[in-house]
């Protein structure tokens, strides 16, 4: 395996996990927090304690609060910030790049959509880092919790570029005897799929805490895929890569875990729990509050029919109830499949 060096901006759960990947592949890993107390931590135990308890780091995971020491003389960046934070990161980096005279392959492993402008994050890469900064531009997704990547937990996903030769080299560096990267180059429905399924795992931990059984959640499930599907072919998105690892498969593991943060921001909606209270306790991002708004906007806007996503948007931004709403969406006149 030839050696990289990569480097991690932001050491929330998924930034950490990938960057000890990266180091147990025996890469030169740098972890970029602005956080100094991370940083001892990190440096000092081998722990990110606040995001994924006592597992044990790799000591090649080395942190830093610098970005330039960070990036200089990387071959691959990360960006792992959670989408509001990855157009001011990226404009950030690119500033690095600049003073530094560098090029880098650019991957995004962030799940969602701007609010206002619409865009992936891969989209905001592009636009704050230049061309001439970037040796390839792809992200990483799949059915992956940090939770499990950290314990070893067998874990698929997939490397994703418009450029075959960038996601391969993603492939190259990442996979190993447990982590197993494929690749893809349709960007545009392998982050809609990642995106957009946040959505659909805040309805099934709803509809867990309401007690339904799995039949009501392998109906959300199917009819959820299917309005994924119809928006990002909307953009141009290939429908198979929904039946991937960056559609169905991220759909299962995140409307099914617990470790889902979206999941579990569901069932305590269910559980009557006011939507400030769950994201203050929650101590990590929820994804798909933000991206229920912005999908349900571009519904609206693409004339796409997502009835569930604009059920769960009524509910998480208008205070419906969460029976009502089911009830409205069991009383839809009855439709063909596969339209
Ligand atoms: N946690 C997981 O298992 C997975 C998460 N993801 C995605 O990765 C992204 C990040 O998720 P997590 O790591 O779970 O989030 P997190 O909430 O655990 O951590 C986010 C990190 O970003 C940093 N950050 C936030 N705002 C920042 C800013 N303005 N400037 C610099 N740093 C900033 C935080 O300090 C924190 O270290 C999300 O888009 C999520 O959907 C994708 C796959 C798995
Ligand atoms: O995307 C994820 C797993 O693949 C993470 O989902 P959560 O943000 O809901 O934990």
């Amino acid at each position: 395996m030839s050696n990289e060096v990569i480097a991690v901006l932001g050491a929330g759960s998924w930034g950490t996990a990938l960057a000890n990947v990266a180091a147990e592949n025996g890469h030169d890993v740098r972890l970029w927090t602005y956080k100094p107390a991370q940083v001892a931590e990190i440096n000092e135990q081998h722990r990110n304690s606040q995001y994924l308890g006592d597992n044990p780091l790799h000591e090649g995971v080395v942190a830093t609060a610098d970005m330039t020491e960070a990036v200089r003389d990387a071959t691959i960046v990360l960006s792992v910030v959670p989408t509001k934070a990855t157009r001011e990161v990226a404009h950030q980096l690119s500033d690095v790049l600049s003073a530094l005279d560098q090029q880098v392959v650019l991957v995004a492993a962030t799940k969602g959509l701007e609010p206002g402008t619409y865009k992936r994050a891969s989209e905001m890469l592009a636009e704050e880092v230049a061309d001439s900064q970037r040796l390839g531009l792809g992200i990483i997704s799949g059915p992956s919790h940090a939770e499990g990547v950290i314990k070893h937990d067998p874990t698929l996903v997939t490397a994703v570029s418009e450029n075959l030769a960038t996601a391969e080299r993603v492939q190259a560096a990442f996979t190993n005897n447990v982590f197993r990267v494929y690749t893809n180059t349709d960007l545009i429905g392998a982050e809609f799929g990642a995106a957009l399924k946040n959505v659909i795992a805040i309805g099934a931990g709803a509809l867990e805490s309401l007690g339904f059984d799995a039949n009501a959640k392998a109906g959300l499930f199917t009819r959820g895929l299917a309005e994924i599907s119809r928006l990002g072919q909307a953009f141009g998105a290939n429908p198979l890569t929904f039946m991937g690892l960056s559609g169905v498969g991220d759909l299962f593991v995140t409307a099914t875990s617990v470790h889902s943060r979206n999941y579990r921001a569901g069932v305590q909606l269910g559980e009557g729990k006011k939507l400030d209270d769950i994201v203050e306790n929650m101590g990590m991002v929820i994804e798909g509050i933000s991206t229920t708004k912005v999908a349900h906007e571009l519904a609206l806007k693409k004339h796409v029919e997502m009835p569930i996503t604009s059920t769960i948007y009524r509910v998480l931004y208008e205070g419906q109830d969460i029976k009502e709403a089911i009830n409205e969406l069991m009383g839809r006149p009855v439709s063909q499949e596969g339209k």
